[in-house]
């Protein structure tokens, strides 16, 4: 029985939940789940609790992060001290590169793996293996609704009520821009991370009115090719900013590690 451990229990969490409930990840059971605000108690799987030490007295086999950049910089390396592989979704906090070192560092000293899922963006194997062969250049556009923006740094720059026309509040490199924006763009520092880096890899993110979706696009030339990639997904009804795929995403990413056919990855 593989035992899971959540960081998070909002829209990506939920649908994990929901998965191992309907019998959907055969031999897996999502044991615990860390939130932060104070849950009553029941005495029901996941033992949902804000008690980091709580969570982390289980002995689990894997840590599913979907909770935040600060939750990336809090547990990561204790979930990985704790002998569970870990996968990560807010990959954004990796824009702090000593962060990555020591949470890769703290996974090879335990004999643990750090997984950076695909989640809610597609075309990273491809990118990945068209970097194998030298990439010149690459730029990832996040394109969402103006509701999806609120509460971010685009508030600042622009009137998301009003908005008319497509407005861009960010146009630069991804080690930037996935820290300014925390909630919204992790699936850049997945595209930096799988191709040309953070530094190299171009963001380009549009406050947009005339969608109500999240229309993501990936571009990518090199010597092996090029490629173009584009999706266009509904937000979760659980969290705008979020695609309602990205919790399908990570159920389909746990099915493959227990899995004897793997398609992909
Ligand atoms: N790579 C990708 O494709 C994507 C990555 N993400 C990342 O996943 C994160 C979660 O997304 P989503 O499920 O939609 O978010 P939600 O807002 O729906 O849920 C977040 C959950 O995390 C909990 N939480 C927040 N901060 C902490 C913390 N410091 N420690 C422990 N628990 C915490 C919240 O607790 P409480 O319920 O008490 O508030 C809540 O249960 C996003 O913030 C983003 O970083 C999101 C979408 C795509
Ligand atoms: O689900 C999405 O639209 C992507 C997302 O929020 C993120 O990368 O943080």
């Amino acid at each position: 029985m593989l035992r899971i451990g959540m960081l998070g229990f909002g829209a990506i969490g939920k649908r994990v939940a929901e998965a191992v409930a309907a019998g959907q990840l055969e031999g897996t059971e999502l044991t615990a789940a860390l939130v932060r605000t104070p849950r009553t108690a029941a005495a029901e799987r996941p033992d949902i609790t804000h008690d980091p030490d709580w969570f982390f007295r289980y002995r689990l086999d894997v840590v599913v992060e979907g909770a935040g950049h600060q939750a990336v910089r809090d547990h990561a390396v204790r979930a990985l001290d704790g002998g569970a592989d870990l996968y990560v979704t807010s990959i954004g906090a990796f824009t702090d590169t000593a962060l990555l070192e020591r949470v890769v560092a703290a996974a090879r000293a335990n004999g643990c793996r750090v997984h950076l899922p695909s989640a809610g963006i597609g075309g990273l194997d491809m990118l990945a293996s068209l970097a194998e062969g030298g990439l010149d250049e690459a730029t990832i556009t996040v394109r969402k609704d103006p509701a999806s923006w609120k509460g971010t740094a685009a508030e600042a720059l622009v009137d998301l009520d009003t908005l008319t026309q497509p407005h861009t509040v960010f146009d630069g490199p991804v080690r930037e821009g996935a820290r300014l924006y925390p909630q919204n763009v992790n699936i850049s520092a997945a595209t930096a991370l799988a191709g040309i880096g953070l530094d190299r890899t171009r963001l380009v993110i549009i406050a947009d009115p005339a969608i109500t979706t999240h229309v993501c696009e990936i571009s990518a030339k090199g010597r092996l090719g090029s490629m173009r990639f584009v999706e266009d997904l509904v937000p979760s009804p659980e969290n705008r900013k979020t695609s309602t795929l990205v919790g399908h995403a990570i159920v389909k990413t746990l099915r493959n590690r227990t899995a004897t056919l793997v398609i992909g990855g």
